[in-house]
């Protein structure tokens, strides 16, 4: 399990280990992992020209030290400070020593300027020529004490880097994005690589703060003992993880025993939903799928063995978990009947909009919710945009307004329990799942781990896990349609199971 934990935890379990190790150790730590990351991207690092974005704090403090080690094995390094009067003193001070060069951002070398007529912000020619020719750019402006987008002079620094064609490493994660949340107010660093410390911050592995930070290294800095007495803030599922819960039928397994998910989806105007749904469904984990709609026909000319019937769910025998809502229209009527039985649901798409609030948390068997962000922004009544720039928040709010596991789908798919507790971020996401009728697999394929046997926040990270994966394994970096993810779904089961 890859965990993050938030900058509160982060800052307590620092203040413990700083307790029980020398003044600096950490910062040590820290800027040698930097610095071998740095060397590794190099390739060749005497001679390369490196530039320190250098901010007020510790961040600017680890890019100093690990600017120090760089030079002294050859590298050409420039400090750009951008508040010379408040740098980290012991970097500074280290970079000088093994011959590195320093420049002040600041026009005069005074503090932080705004946004000026000129465009210049405030910053020096010295430290934009300073950019020119540099072959690695290094982000220290700011790390986890960071507030907001980068201020005037920072961002016209980081556009100047951008220009420059250098690569961008940051150091802890990239400036301006919010280590809470992956939140972008503004201007921020879009980095090729960042090398963070100690621990994931949940900003890193959550669009859209994850597009910003590249390939992201993690280095020990022996912070792991101290964040065990914390709760974790996000959690992505690993390959290990998953197959531990993928429901694999034993000797005695029949279908019953394997589950039987209902389905609830389609109508005479969309029946496609209703086949992608049971594809998904087909290929989960459940024993049998039955299908109950107006979309028996099409359902049971491309899968034979789905058990199907026009109606209603009560009438349909047995199952164990149903998914409702793909399809469906504007009949709520079989979606109301799903909800009101005494197992696990999973309500999609047009059931989202159709269903009411306060049957979802009346409800005792587990409930999970699996929206795109438009279909969230209308539960929520805020915008597109507003969940798609602060899905943590977004989900957590879901889930707590409906007393719902809730799976909020997009360039990050993250899964939210109704208790709180560490969000499932999910690690397999792939562009070429944004097409027609992918979440209809998607909703049938996690309702059938539901009928399997999985809690609702396992059902929905192993199904957002496998469906990435099978998308991924169907495009091969070519488009697919939602039938293609759907019959790749085998294959992403072995890739799991390494068969
Ligand atoms: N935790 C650990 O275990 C370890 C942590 N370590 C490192 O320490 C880092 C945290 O250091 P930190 O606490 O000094 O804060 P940091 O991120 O440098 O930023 C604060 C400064 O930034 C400024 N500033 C704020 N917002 C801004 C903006 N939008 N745009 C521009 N500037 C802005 C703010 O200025 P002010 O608001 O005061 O004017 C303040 O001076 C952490 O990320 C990691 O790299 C490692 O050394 C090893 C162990
Ligand atoms: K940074």
């Amino acid at each position: 399990m890859r965990t993050a934990y938030s900058v509160d935890s982060v800052r307590a379990a620092e203040r413990a280990l700083m307790a029980r190790v020398p003044d600096g150790a950490l910062m040590q730590r820290a800027a040698a992992g930097l610095a071998v990351a740095c060397g590794q991207l190099l390739g060749r690092v005497y001679g390369a020209r490196v530039v320190l974005l250098v901010g007020s704090g510790d961040n600017g403090g680890d890019a100093l030290f690990a600017g120090a080690r760089l030079a002294r094995r050859g590298a050409g390094v420039t400090a750009v400070l951008l508040a010379p009067d408040r740098v980290h003193g012991g970097g500074l001070a280290a970079l000088l020593r093994a011959g590195g060069r320093v420049v002040d951002a600041p026009v005069g070398g005074g503090a932080d300027g705004s946004a000026d007529a000129d465009g210049s912000a405030g910053v020096s020619e010295r430290a934009l020529a300073a950019l020119d020719g540099a072959r690695l750019v290094v982000d220290g402006i700011v790390g986890i004490g960071g507030k907001g987008g980068l201020r005037a002079p920072a961002a016209r620094l980081v556009r100047a880097a951008a220009a420059s064609g250098a690569l961008i490493v940051s150091v802890d994660l990239p400036s301006g994005v919010d280590a809470d949340t992956g939140q972008v107010r503004g201007d921020a660093v879009r980095a090729d690589a960042t090398v963070t410390f100690g621990t994931y911050k949940p900003g890193l592995l959550v669009d859209p703060g994850r597009e910003y930070a590249g390939a992201v290294r993690l280095v020990d800095i022996g912070l792991d003992g101290e964040l065990g007495a914390h709760d974790a803030a996000l959690e992505a599922l690993q390959y290990a993880d998953v197959e531990r819960l993928l429901p694999v039928p034993g000797a005695e397994s029949d279908k019953y025993r394997r589950g039987v998910v209902g389905v609830v989806a389609g109508s005479a105007r969309y029946p496609g939903a209703a086949v992608l749904c049971v594809a998904g469904a087909l290929r989960a984990g459940a024993g049998a799928v039955r299908y109950v709609g107006p979309a028996a026909d099409a359902v049971v000319a491309r899968f034979p063995e789905a058990l199907v019937s026009a109606g209603p769910p009560a009438a349909a025998g047995r199952v164990q978990a149903w998914v409702a809502g793909p399809g469906l229209g504007d009949d709520d009527a079989f979606l109301r009947d799903a909800v009101a039985a005494d197992v696990p649901v999973l309500i999609d798409a047009d059931g989202l909009r159709l269903v009411d609030v306060s049957a979802v948390r009346g409800r005792d068997a587990p409930t999970l919710l699996t929206p795109h962000a438009g279909e969230a922004a209308a539960l929520l009544g805020v915008s597109r945009e507003e969940v798609e720039g602060a899905r943590l928040e977004s989900v957590r709010e879901l889930a707590a307004r409906y007393s719902a596991t809730v799976l909020l789908k997009g360039s990050t798919t993250v899964v939210a329990s109704p208790g709180g507790g560490a969000v499932r971020v999910n690690p397999t996401g792939t562009s070429w799942l944004a097409t027609a009728g992918s979440g209809d697999v998607l909703s049938g394929l996690a309702g059938s781990l539901l009928a399997a046997g999985l809690g609702a926040g396992d059902a929905g990270a192993v199904g957002a896990f496998l469906h990435g994966l099978a998308g991924r394994l169907a495009a091969e970096g070519a488009p697919v349609g939602a039938q293609d993810v759907a019959e790749a779904l085998p294959l992403a089961w072995r890739d799991v199971r390494g068969a």
